[in-house]
Protein backbone atom coordinates (compact mmCIF):
# COMPACT_ATOMS: atom_id res chain seq x y z
CA UNK A 1 0.00 0.00 0.00
CA UNK A 2 1.19 3.39 -1.40
CA UNK A 3 1.63 6.41 1.38
CA UNK A 4 -1.32 8.19 1.43
CA UNK A 5 -4.43 8.91 2.67
CA UNK A 6 -6.37 5.37 2.06
CA UNK A 7 -3.17 3.87 3.99
CA UNK A 8 -4.61 1.91 6.91
CA UNK A 9 -3.98 3.46 10.69
CA UNK A 10 -1.80 2.02 12.37
CA UNK A 11 -3.39 -1.23 14.67
CA UNK A 12 -0.39 -1.94 16.47
CA UNK A 13 -1.56 0.37 20.13
CA UNK A 14 -4.97 -1.49 19.54
CA UNK A 15 -3.60 -4.76 19.84
CA UNK A 16 -0.61 -4.12 22.21
CA UNK A 17 -3.45 -2.79 24.68
CA UNK A 18 -5.96 -5.01 23.91
CA UNK A 19 -3.63 -7.76 25.39
CA UNK A 20 -1.76 -5.17 27.77
CA UNK A 21 -2.20 -8.07 31.05
CA UNK A 22 0.34 -10.42 29.08
CA UNK A 23 2.68 -7.69 30.57
CA UNK A 24 0.78 -6.79 33.74
CA UNK A 25 0.42 -10.93 34.52
CA UNK A 26 4.65 -11.23 33.65
CA UNK A 27 5.16 -8.36 36.09
CA UNK A 28 2.82 -9.68 38.65
CA UNK A 29 4.74 -13.26 37.99
CA UNK A 30 8.28 -11.78 38.40
CA UNK A 31 7.38 -9.97 41.76
CA UNK A 32 5.95 -13.25 42.98
CA UNK A 33 8.69 -15.35 41.78
CA UNK A 34 11.57 -13.05 43.39
CA UNK A 35 13.04 -11.95 40.38
CA UNK A 36 13.80 -8.55 41.35
CA UNK A 37 15.00 -9.62 45.28
CA UNK A 38 17.51 -11.79 43.49
CA UNK A 39 19.15 -9.78 41.31
CA UNK A 40 18.91 -7.01 44.14
CA UNK A 41 21.85 -9.75 45.34
CA UNK A 42 24.05 -8.96 42.15
CA UNK A 43 23.78 -9.60 38.21
CA UNK A 44 23.19 -13.19 37.38
CA UNK A 45 23.18 -15.24 33.98
CA UNK A 46 19.64 -16.73 32.54
CA UNK A 47 21.15 -20.43 33.74
CA UNK A 48 21.84 -19.00 37.52
CA UNK A 49 18.47 -16.77 37.46
CA UNK A 50 16.61 -20.05 36.05
CA UNK A 51 18.43 -22.18 38.69
CA UNK A 52 17.38 -20.13 41.62
CA UNK A 53 14.10 -19.32 40.86
CA UNK A 54 13.60 -22.96 39.81
CA UNK A 55 11.74 -21.84 36.05
CA UNK A 56 11.73 -24.40 33.72
CA UNK A 57 14.01 -24.10 30.39
CA UNK A 58 11.09 -23.66 28.09
CA UNK A 59 9.61 -20.12 29.30
CA UNK A 60 12.66 -18.86 31.61
CA UNK A 61 14.58 -16.96 28.24
CA UNK A 62 11.56 -15.50 27.31
CA UNK A 63 9.97 -14.32 30.18
CA UNK A 64 13.15 -12.25 30.85
CA UNK A 65 14.19 -11.11 27.80
CA UNK A 66 10.09 -9.82 27.78
CA UNK A 67 10.91 -8.06 31.59
CA UNK A 68 14.09 -6.42 29.37
CA UNK A 69 11.97 -5.54 26.71
CA UNK A 70 8.89 -3.98 28.96
CA UNK A 71 12.04 -1.79 31.09
CA UNK A 72 11.94 -4.13 34.26
CA UNK A 73 15.10 -5.58 33.55
CA UNK A 74 18.72 -4.85 32.00
CA UNK A 75 20.66 -7.54 29.84
CA UNK A 76 24.24 -6.73 28.93
CA UNK A 77 26.66 -9.33 27.94
CA UNK A 78 24.18 -12.29 28.78
CA UNK A 79 23.83 -10.57 32.81
CA UNK A 80 20.82 -9.94 34.00
CA UNK A 81 19.69 -7.10 36.27
CA UNK A 82 17.72 -4.43 37.95
CA UNK A 83 17.07 -1.36 36.76
CA UNK A 84 17.00 1.72 39.57
CA UNK A 85 13.52 1.68 39.73
CA UNK A 86 12.89 -2.24 39.89
CA UNK A 87 15.84 -2.23 42.30
CA UNK A 88 14.83 0.15 44.63
CA UNK A 89 10.70 -1.03 44.59
CA UNK A 90 10.75 -4.77 44.21
CA UNK A 91 13.61 -5.67 45.99
CA UNK A 92 11.33 -7.69 48.84
CA UNK A 93 14.24 -7.05 51.64
CA UNK A 94 13.85 -2.92 50.85
CA UNK A 95 11.38 -0.98 53.38
CA UNK A 96 10.82 1.05 49.71
CA UNK A 97 9.23 -2.57 48.40
CA UNK A 98 5.73 -2.09 46.81
CA UNK A 99 5.25 -5.48 45.14
CA UNK A 100 2.62 -6.46 47.44
CA UNK A 101 0.35 -4.07 45.44
CA UNK A 102 0.89 -6.01 42.21
CA UNK A 103 0.12 -9.41 44.55
CA UNK A 104 -3.29 -7.69 45.41
CA UNK A 105 -3.74 -6.94 41.83
CA UNK A 106 -3.55 -10.65 41.36
CA UNK A 107 -5.88 -11.59 44.17
CA UNK A 108 -8.25 -9.19 43.72
CA UNK A 109 -7.94 -6.88 40.91
CA UNK A 110 -8.03 -9.69 38.08
CA UNK A 111 -10.97 -11.21 39.23
CA UNK A 112 -12.98 -8.51 39.51
CA UNK A 113 -12.13 -6.69 36.39
CA UNK A 114 -12.93 -9.67 34.61
CA UNK A 115 -16.49 -8.70 35.39
CA UNK A 116 -15.86 -4.82 34.12
CA UNK A 117 -18.24 -5.73 31.31
CA UNK A 118 -21.28 -6.81 33.69
CA UNK A 119 -20.15 -3.41 36.14
CA UNK A 120 -21.05 -1.11 33.34
CA UNK A 121 -24.11 -2.79 32.73
CA UNK A 122 -25.24 -2.81 35.97
CA UNK A 123 -23.58 -0.28 38.12
CA UNK A 124 -22.49 -3.06 40.72
CA UNK A 125 -19.86 -3.89 42.20
CA UNK A 126 -18.59 -7.44 41.20
CA UNK A 127 -15.74 -8.44 43.74
CA UNK A 128 -16.22 -11.24 45.97
CA UNK A 129 -16.40 -9.09 48.78
CA UNK A 130 -18.98 -7.22 47.51
CA UNK A 131 -21.24 -7.76 44.63
CA UNK A 132 -24.20 -8.99 47.28
CA UNK A 133 -23.75 -5.04 48.10
CA UNK A 134 -21.51 -4.93 51.20
CA UNK A 135 -19.25 -2.44 52.45
CA UNK A 136 -16.05 -3.52 51.14
CA UNK A 137 -13.88 -3.00 54.06
CA UNK A 138 -16.86 -4.41 56.59
CA UNK A 139 -16.61 -7.20 54.17
CA UNK A 140 -13.23 -8.34 53.59
CA UNK A 141 -12.12 -7.90 56.80
CA UNK A 142 -13.99 -10.67 58.01
CA UNK A 143 -11.09 -12.53 56.19
CA UNK A 144 -8.14 -12.10 58.24
CA UNK A 145 -6.06 -12.98 55.58
CA UNK A 146 -7.73 -10.90 53.02
CA UNK A 147 -7.39 -8.00 55.52
CA UNK A 148 -3.82 -8.34 55.26
CA UNK A 149 -3.06 -8.95 51.82
CA UNK A 150 -5.51 -5.71 51.07
CA UNK A 151 -3.05 -3.83 53.88
CA UNK A 152 -0.28 -4.54 52.89
CA UNK A 153 -1.09 -3.54 49.17
CA UNK A 154 -2.21 -0.44 50.14
CA UNK A 155 1.25 0.22 51.74
CA UNK A 156 2.84 -0.66 48.25
CA UNK A 157 0.21 1.76 46.73
CA UNK A 158 0.99 4.75 48.78
CA UNK A 159 4.42 4.55 49.67
CA UNK A 160 6.01 7.05 46.76
CA UNK A 161 3.13 9.55 47.61
CA UNK A 162 4.15 9.27 51.34
CA UNK A 163 7.38 10.35 50.18
CA UNK A 164 6.98 13.03 47.82
CA UNK A 165 4.27 14.42 50.57
CA UNK A 166 6.32 14.53 53.61
CA UNK A 167 8.60 16.76 50.90
CA UNK A 168 6.09 18.81 49.40
CA UNK A 169 4.08 20.21 52.04
CA UNK A 170 5.09 22.61 54.84
CA UNK A 171 5.26 20.35 58.27
CA UNK A 172 7.37 22.68 60.09
CA UNK A 173 4.47 24.66 60.89
CA UNK A 174 2.08 22.08 62.26
CA UNK A 175 3.08 19.89 65.49
CA UNK A 176 0.37 17.01 65.07
CA UNK A 177 -1.36 15.06 62.03
CA UNK A 178 -3.64 11.93 61.64
CA UNK A 179 -3.95 10.03 58.60
CA UNK A 180 -7.93 9.09 58.57
CA UNK A 181 -8.32 5.53 56.93
CA UNK A 182 -4.58 5.39 56.96
CA UNK A 183 -4.38 1.64 57.10
CA UNK A 184 -1.09 0.00 58.27
CA UNK A 185 0.48 3.49 58.61
CA UNK A 186 2.75 4.17 55.28
CA UNK A 187 2.28 7.84 55.14
CA UNK A 188 2.23 7.90 58.82
CA UNK A 189 5.82 6.66 59.51
CA UNK A 190 7.11 8.44 56.48
CA UNK A 191 5.96 11.85 57.98
CA UNK A 192 7.26 10.60 61.39
CA UNK A 193 10.77 9.63 59.65
CA UNK A 194 10.56 12.86 57.77
CA UNK A 195 9.60 15.48 60.27
CA UNK A 196 11.16 14.38 63.79
CA UNK A 197 9.06 17.18 65.76
CA UNK A 198 5.62 15.50 64.21
CA UNK A 199 3.51 13.27 66.37
CA UNK A 200 0.41 11.63 64.90
CA UNK A 201 -1.43 8.28 63.94
CA UNK A 202 -4.02 6.79 62.44
CA UNK A 203 -7.50 6.79 62.78
CA UNK A 204 -9.37 3.53 60.91
CA UNK A 205 -11.18 0.20 61.15
CA UNK A 206 -10.71 -1.07 65.11
CA UNK A 207 -9.84 -4.79 63.11
CA UNK A 208 -6.69 -3.11 61.48
CA UNK A 209 -4.85 -2.15 64.86
CA UNK A 210 -2.75 -5.30 65.34
CA UNK A 211 -1.56 -4.30 61.44
CA UNK A 212 -0.80 -0.65 62.47
CA UNK A 213 0.67 -2.07 65.53
CA UNK A 214 3.21 -4.26 64.02
CA UNK A 215 4.19 -2.27 60.97
CA UNK A 216 4.89 0.71 63.31
CA UNK A 217 7.12 -1.14 65.49
CA UNK A 218 9.10 -2.26 63.01
CA UNK A 219 9.60 1.07 61.92
CA UNK A 220 10.59 2.12 65.67
CA UNK A 221 8.25 4.90 65.49
CA UNK A 222 5.28 3.60 68.34
CA UNK A 223 6.83 6.80 70.73
CA UNK A 224 5.44 8.86 68.44
CA UNK A 225 2.06 7.45 66.26
CA UNK A 226 -0.94 6.01 67.87
CA UNK A 227 -3.89 4.10 66.11
CA UNK A 228 -6.85 5.56 67.24
CA UNK A 229 -10.03 2.73 66.33
CA UNK A 230 -13.66 4.27 64.90
CA UNK A 231 -16.01 4.38 62.07
CA UNK A 232 -15.73 7.20 60.04
CA UNK A 233 -19.11 6.52 58.48
CA UNK A 234 -21.00 6.44 62.00
CA UNK A 235 -18.94 8.99 64.42
CA UNK A 236 -16.79 12.10 64.22
CA UNK A 237 -12.88 12.05 63.66
CA UNK A 238 -10.18 12.35 66.29
CA UNK A 239 -8.65 15.82 66.51
CA UNK A 240 -5.48 17.25 65.35
CA UNK A 241 -3.60 20.25 63.20
CA UNK A 242 -3.39 18.34 60.03
CA UNK A 243 -6.02 15.83 58.64
CA UNK A 244 -5.17 13.35 55.76
CA UNK A 245 -7.60 11.34 53.63
CA UNK A 246 -5.34 9.24 51.03
CA UNK A 247 -7.36 7.03 48.76
CA UNK A 248 -10.33 7.57 51.18
CA UNK A 249 -12.68 9.77 49.71
CA UNK A 250 -12.74 7.57 46.09
CA UNK A 251 -14.02 4.78 47.84
CA UNK A 252 -17.24 6.06 48.56
CA UNK A 253 -20.67 7.62 46.19
CA UNK A 254 -20.25 11.91 46.69
CA UNK A 255 -22.90 12.17 49.59
CA UNK A 256 -20.42 10.11 51.49
CA UNK A 257 -17.54 12.31 50.06
CA UNK A 258 -19.11 15.85 51.27
CA UNK A 259 -19.94 14.05 55.11
CA UNK A 260 -16.57 12.78 54.97
CA UNK A 261 -15.08 16.33 54.17
CA UNK A 262 -17.74 18.04 56.71
CA UNK A 263 -16.41 15.69 59.13
CA UNK A 264 -12.15 16.78 58.52
CA UNK A 265 -13.62 20.58 58.90
CA UNK A 266 -15.29 19.68 62.28
CA UNK A 267 -12.54 17.86 63.98
CA UNK A 268 -9.54 20.55 62.84
CA UNK A 269 -8.35 24.02 64.62
CA UNK A 270 -8.69 27.22 63.20
CA UNK A 271 -5.95 27.33 60.60
CA UNK A 272 -5.50 23.17 60.64
CA UNK A 273 -5.19 21.72 57.47
CA UNK A 274 -6.38 19.00 55.18
CA UNK A 275 -4.08 16.62 52.92
CA UNK A 276 -6.35 14.71 50.25
CA UNK A 277 -4.31 12.29 48.30
CA UNK A 278 -5.81 10.29 45.18
CA UNK A 279 -5.12 9.43 41.63
CA UNK A 280 -6.67 12.83 40.07
CA UNK A 281 -8.11 12.89 36.99
CA UNK A 282 -7.32 15.54 34.79
CA UNK A 283 -9.91 18.56 34.44
CA UNK A 284 -10.57 17.89 30.98
CA UNK A 285 -10.84 14.04 31.86
CA UNK A 286 -9.03 13.68 28.77
CA UNK A 287 -5.64 12.47 29.60
CA UNK A 288 -5.17 10.48 33.15
CA UNK A 289 -5.76 6.98 32.03
CA UNK A 290 -4.69 5.96 35.62
CA UNK A 291 -7.08 8.31 37.60
CA UNK A 292 -9.78 7.38 35.20
CA UNK A 293 -9.14 3.21 35.60
CA UNK A 294 -8.58 3.41 39.43
CA UNK A 295 -12.43 4.82 39.41
CA UNK A 296 -13.43 1.87 37.03
CA UNK A 297 -11.23 0.29 39.74
CA UNK A 298 -13.96 1.33 42.38
CA UNK A 299 -16.79 0.95 40.72
CA UNK A 300 -16.10 -3.05 40.34
CA UNK A 301 -14.93 -2.94 43.97
CA UNK A 302 -17.39 -0.85 45.91
CA UNK A 303 -20.93 0.43 46.00
CA UNK A 304 -20.49 3.66 44.94
CA UNK A 305 -16.86 5.23 44.51
CA UNK A 306 -15.27 6.88 42.13
CA UNK A 307 -12.03 9.03 41.09
CA UNK A 308 -12.60 12.64 40.61
CA UNK A 309 -10.60 15.56 39.03
CA UNK A 310 -9.04 18.46 41.15
CA UNK A 311 -11.13 20.94 40.46
CA UNK A 312 -14.38 18.58 41.71
CA UNK A 313 -12.13 18.36 45.35
CA UNK A 314 -11.55 21.73 45.45
CA UNK A 315 -15.43 22.34 44.86
CA UNK A 316 -16.29 19.91 47.53
CA UNK A 317 -13.93 21.49 49.98
CA UNK A 318 -15.11 24.64 49.19
CA UNK A 319 -18.63 23.53 50.01
CA UNK A 320 -17.28 22.13 53.43
CA UNK A 321 -16.08 25.20 54.67
CA UNK A 322 -12.37 25.21 53.44
CA UNK A 323 -9.96 28.67 52.25
CA UNK A 324 -8.75 28.25 48.84
CA UNK A 325 -7.53 24.62 48.10
CA UNK A 326 -4.69 24.12 45.94
CA UNK A 327 -3.99 20.89 43.73
CA UNK A 328 -0.38 19.66 43.76
CA UNK A 329 0.68 16.77 41.41
CA UNK A 330 3.10 14.62 42.55
CA UNK A 331 6.23 12.59 41.67
CA UNK A 332 4.43 9.24 41.54
CA UNK A 333 0.63 8.56 40.28
CA UNK A 334 -1.08 10.58 42.47
CA UNK A 335 -1.91 14.30 43.23
CA UNK A 336 -2.50 16.16 46.73
CA UNK A 337 -5.67 18.65 47.32
CA UNK A 338 -4.61 21.05 50.22
CA UNK A 339 -7.76 23.10 51.95
CA UNK A 340 -7.13 24.88 54.98
CA UNK A 341 -9.67 26.22 57.97
CA UNK A 342 -10.20 29.78 57.80
CA UNK A 343 -6.50 31.44 57.04
CA UNK A 344 -3.00 30.92 57.75
C1 LIG B 1 -8.35 2.37 50.05
S1 LIG B 1 -7.75 2.25 51.67
C2 LIG B 1 -6.57 3.57 51.72
C3 LIG B 1 -5.52 3.36 52.75
C4 LIG B 1 -4.45 4.45 52.85
N1 LIG B 1 -5.00 5.73 53.19
C5 LIG B 1 -3.66 4.52 51.58
O1 LIG B 1 -3.77 5.52 50.86
O2 LIG B 1 -2.93 3.57 51.30
C6 LIG B 1 -9.10 2.89 52.64
C7 LIG B 1 -8.86 2.86 54.13
O3 LIG B 1 -10.04 3.35 54.79
C8 LIG B 1 -10.31 2.52 55.92
N2 LIG B 1 -11.76 2.54 56.19
C9 LIG B 1 -12.73 2.03 55.40
N3 LIG B 1 -13.93 2.24 55.97
C10 LIG B 1 -13.70 2.89 57.13
C11 LIG B 1 -14.56 3.39 58.14
N4 LIG B 1 -15.88 3.24 58.05
N5 LIG B 1 -14.00 4.05 59.20
C12 LIG B 1 -12.64 4.20 59.29
N6 LIG B 1 -11.78 3.74 58.33
C13 LIG B 1 -12.31 3.09 57.27
C14 LIG B 1 -9.85 1.15 55.46
O4 LIG B 1 -9.65 0.26 56.54
C15 LIG B 1 -8.58 1.48 54.69
O5 LIG B 1 -7.47 1.53 55.54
Amino acid sequence: MTANSSEPPDAAPIMILGRAFWGARTLISAVELGVFTELAQGELTLAQLRGRLGLHERGARDFLDALVALGMLHRSGGLYSNTPATAYYLDRAKPTYIGDLMELADDRGYRSWALLTAALRTGRAQSRETAGGEDLFKSMYTDEEAMRRFLRGMTGLTLPTAKAIAAAFPFEKYSTFLDVGGARGALAVQLAEAHPHLTGGVFDLPQVRPLFAEYVTEHGLTHRLSFYSGDFLTGPLPQAEILVMGHVLHDWDLETKRLLLRKAYEALPERGALIVYETLIDDDRATSAPGLLMSLNMLVDTQGGFDFTGAECVEWMLEAGFTSPSVTQLPALDGMVVGIKGTR
